[in-house]
């Protein structure tokens, strides 16, 4: 059911954020723009989770939390924060 999982995820991120076309990955394109830019999407898709979880369906909530997770991750890869970090605090 799952495209892939969320350590599949990270090792493609992370691949795209150091080596990916800006023009090509949206993953190179944030990273190419810093810090900064990437934390602003993340601060926009954590409000687009909390709207549609007391707003939207389940599954658009799915949706916008996939967006989230994908977001986090890109601002892990381009600060060079790796998931064992984060795990370690779980
Ligand atoms: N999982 C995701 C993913 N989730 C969200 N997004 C991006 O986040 C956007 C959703 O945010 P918005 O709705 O705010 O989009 P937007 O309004 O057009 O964004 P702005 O440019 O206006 O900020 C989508 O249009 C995608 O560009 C993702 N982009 C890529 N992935 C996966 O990341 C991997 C690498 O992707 P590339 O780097 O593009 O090759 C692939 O496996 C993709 O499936």
């Amino acid at each position: 059911m799952a495209n892939k999982t969320f350590e599949q995820l990270f090792t493609e991120l992370q691949h795209k954020a150091a080596h990916g076309d800006p023009a090509t990955s949206r993953t190179a394109e944030l990273a190419a723009a810093g810090v900064h830019a990437i934390g602003k999407k993340v601060v926009e898709e954590a409000a687009e989770v909390w709207m549609a979880a007391e707003y939207e369906s389940d599954a658009r909530t799915a949706e916008e939390i996939s967006q989230l997770l994908y977001h986090l991750q890109v601002l892990m890869a381009a600060k060079g924060i790796a998931l064992d970090d984060v795990y370690a605090h779980l």
